[in-house]
C-alpha cells in the first residue's frame, strides 16, 4: 500500500507545488513508482508537469471527488512524459467548484480517501498537493494521508500561520485519523542575506523538526513553463539535492 503524505500549509505561495513536484520527481528517480495528486483548483502542479488542464478536462480529480462518480479512477491518472515513474492525478478549475457539493456529504471527510482506494496499491508514495485554505479539500487530504510534510517560507506572517495549522494537524490525529504523523518542516525560499529570513528560521529551528532549507533561486521557477522540475533539469543544485533529501526521509518513514 502507498505511503500518502500531504504537502500542506493554508497560506498561499509557500512552495507547496514546487516541493511537491520535486520530492515526487526525486522519489521516482530512485525507482519508486510515485503519484502526484493536485488538490489545488489553481491546477498550478498540473501545469508544472506540462499537462495543459483544458487537455483532461473530462478525466480530473474533479471526476472522482464528485457525488455519485462512475469514472474508474485510472483513466483519471497520467504518466509524466519526462520521468519514468511518475504519475499525476491532475486538477482543473472546476475543483473549486464541488467543494461545496462536498461540504453538503455525510463522510465528508473521507471522500479523497475512498476515491484513491482502488489504486493504493499500484503506487509507492501518493503525494498531494493541498490547496492554500483548510478547506474540506485539506481536511480529506488530511484525513486520508499517513504523514504530512509542511512548506513554511521563511518570513514572518508565513511562521505566524503554523499555529493554526498544527492545532487543525492535531484535531484531524485526535477525530479522524490517529496515524497521521508531521515528518517535517521544509523552510522554503530563503534568502541568506535577509535578517527577517535569518530570523524566522532560527525560530522555525527551535520550535520545528526542519529537514529542508531551501534557497531562493530563480533555477527553481526557469524549468516550470517546459515543465520540467529544477530536481529533473539540475540533479546536484543545492536546491534539488535538499529535496532528495527530504524523499529520502520519506522513504525512511514508509519502512517503518
Ligand atoms: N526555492 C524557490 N526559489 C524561487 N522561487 C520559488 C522557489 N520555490 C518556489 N518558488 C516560486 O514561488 C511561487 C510559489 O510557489 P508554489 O506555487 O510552489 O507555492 P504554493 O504554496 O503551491 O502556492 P499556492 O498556495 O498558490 O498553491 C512559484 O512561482 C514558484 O516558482
Amino acid at each position: 500500500m502507498a505511503e500518502k503524505t500531504s504537502i500542506v500549509n493554508q497560506k498561499g505561495g509557500v512552495a507547496k507545488t514546487t516541493s511537491t513536484h520535486n520530492i515526487g520527481v526525486a522519489l521516482a528517480k530512485i525507482g519508486f513508482k510515485v503519484l502526484v495528486v493536485d488538490l489545488d483548483s489553481q491546477a498550478s502542479l498540473t501545469y508544472s508537469v506540462g499537462i495543459d488542464p483544458l487537455s483532461v478536462e473530462d478525466k480530473n480529480i474533479v471526476s472522482i471527488l464528485t457525488a455519485k462518480s462512475t469514472v474508474d479512477i485510472k483513466e483519471c491518472i497520467y504518466q509524466v512524459k519526462t520521468v519514468e515513474n511518475l504519475y499525476i492525478l491532475p486538477s482543473i478549475i472546476d475543483l473549486a467548484q464541488i467543494e461545496l457539493e462536498m461540504f453538503a456529504r455525510s463522510s465528508r471527510e473521507k471522500i479523497l480517501e475512498r476515491a484513491l482506494l482502488p489504486i493504493e496499491d499500484d503506487f509507492d508514495f501518493i503525494l498531494i498537493d493541498c490547496p492554500p485554505q483548510l478547506s474540506v479539500l485539506t481536511i480529506n487530504a488530511l484525513s486520508c494521508s499517513d504523514s504530512v510534510i509542511i512548506p513554511v517560507k521563511t518570513d514572518e506572517l508565513a511562521f505566524r500561520g503554523l499555529t493554526q495549522l498544527e492545532d487543525t494537524i492535531e484535531e484531524i490525529k485526535e477525530l479522524i485519523n490517529p496515524k497521521l504523523e508531521v515528518i517535517g518542516v521544509i523552510a522554503t525560499m530563503f534568502e541568506k542575506i535577509s535578517t527577517e529570513d535569518k530570523r524566522v528560521l532560527k525560530k522555525l529551528e527551535e520550535r520545528e523538526q526542519v529537514i529542508g532549507i531551501i534557497k531562493k533561486t530563480v533555477e527553481v521557477k526557469k524549468g516550470i513553463t517546459k515543465g520540467i522540475s529544477i530536481v529533473e533539469a539540475q540533479e546536484t543544485n543545492e536546491v534539488s539535492l535538499v529535496y532528495k533529501k527530504v524523499a529520502k526521509k520519506l522513504i525512511t518513514k514508509s519502512e517503518v
